[in-house]
């Protein structure tokens, strides 16, 4: 069983003067349980429209969309689910405890439930000592915390998170993570949109890259951001002499300070460098496969989509 499962969505927009806009052409995924997934594209690529089909806020033209197996709008589906939205506000008069007790009772938790499950997640969240604290006086990063806090009030499996780390400053940003990643421990479902792509590199386990309404890339970011056959080698005591001397054996070199970048045929002639740097002095220190940052390898795709 998916905790999420699209199939061939399609979104069009009818607009009385710019005409159609098809904003979701033929979406296919799915996420599954205590996954963290992350969905990236561009502005316009269709991401809040998938996600706002997903909290039944608007139908597909067609298309299908189970959650944990049931259709996307049953009513069932509802209380599995949660949803922080983009720059949320709430009634500044209110404390962080009270915001909590509104949501909470109006997602049918009441009374003892309630009030244990309020301290659990202010507890969670490190929010417990500005608990009392109106929200007015939060900084953006104690909102944020609220928030998640909200989404936790009725033990939701699902949880859809929209730019949670955006315009926190980057401890913040780590606490969010460290949140985000124990919730993931607890076996919550988290499906993250979210522009900051280094944030998304370190939290999430699968990715799709959406652009005009269509997934154009997906899998684990390691699959994604791996150069075929590049590996980046640590070494001390390299001289110009003993990289040069590696140049007829490798497709390409190149070297800063104490790292080579190889790019090889197959992985089998990682041995002749190794063997060539060794009879060269050189100590090798450690050899992993090389990587694109996740960012370079966003604005590529995307670049190459565009030129279609
Ligand atoms: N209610 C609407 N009516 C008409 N067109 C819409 C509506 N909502 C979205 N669109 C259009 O659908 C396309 C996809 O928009 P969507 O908001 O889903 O993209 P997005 O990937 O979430 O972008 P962003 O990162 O800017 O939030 C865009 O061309 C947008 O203008």
């Amino acid at each position: 069983m998916y905790a999420i499962e699209v199939e061939n969505l399609h979104k069009k927009y009818r607009q009385i003067l710019q005409g159609e806009i098809h904003a979701l052409k033929g979406v296919s995924l799915q996420v599954k349980p205590g996954e963290v997934f992350g969905i990236l594209g561009p502005n316009g690529a269709g991401k809040t429209t998938l996600v706002r089909i997903l909290l039944s806020i608007i139908k597909p033209t067609s298309g299908s969309a189970r959650i944990f197996d049931s259709k996307y709008n049953a009513t069932n589906v509802k209380t599995k689910l949660a949803y922080l939205a983009e720059n949320h506000t709430y009634p500044r008069y209110l404390t962080g405890e009270q915001v909590l007790q509104y949501f909470g009772s109006l997602s049918g938790v009441h009374g003892k439930k309630l009030r244990d499950k309020i301290d659990e997640t202010l507890e969670l969240v490190g929010m417990t000592k500005w608990r009392k604290t109106k929200v007015k006086k939060y900084s953006k990063g104690m909102t944020q915390r609220i928030g998640l806090a909200q989404t936790l009030i009725n033990d939701s499996e699902l949880l859809f998170l929209d730019e949670p780390t955006d315009g926190i400053d980057a401890l913040g940003r780590k606490e969010i993570r460290d949140l985000l990643l124990k919730l993931k421990e607890q076996g919550k479902t988290i499906f993250l949109n979210s522009h900051l792509l280094s944030e998304v590199e370190q939290i999430c386990d699968q990715i799709v890259i959406m652009n005009k309404g269509e997934i154009i890339r997906r899998g684990t970011i390691d699959s994604l951001v791996a150069k075929r056959n590049a590996y980046k080698i640590d070494v001390v005591g390299a001289t110009e002499t003993s990289v040069a001397s590696l140049k007829e054996k490798v497709q390409s070199i190149a070297s800063v300070d104490n790292q080579i970048h190889v790019t090889v045929k197959e992985v089998e002639e990682l041995d002749l460098i190794i063997d060539t740097l060794r009879s060269n002095s050189v100590s090798i220190r450690s050899i992993i496969p090389d990587r694109q940052s996740l960012e370079d390898y966003f604005v590529d795709v995307i670049g190459k989509d565009g030129d279609k």
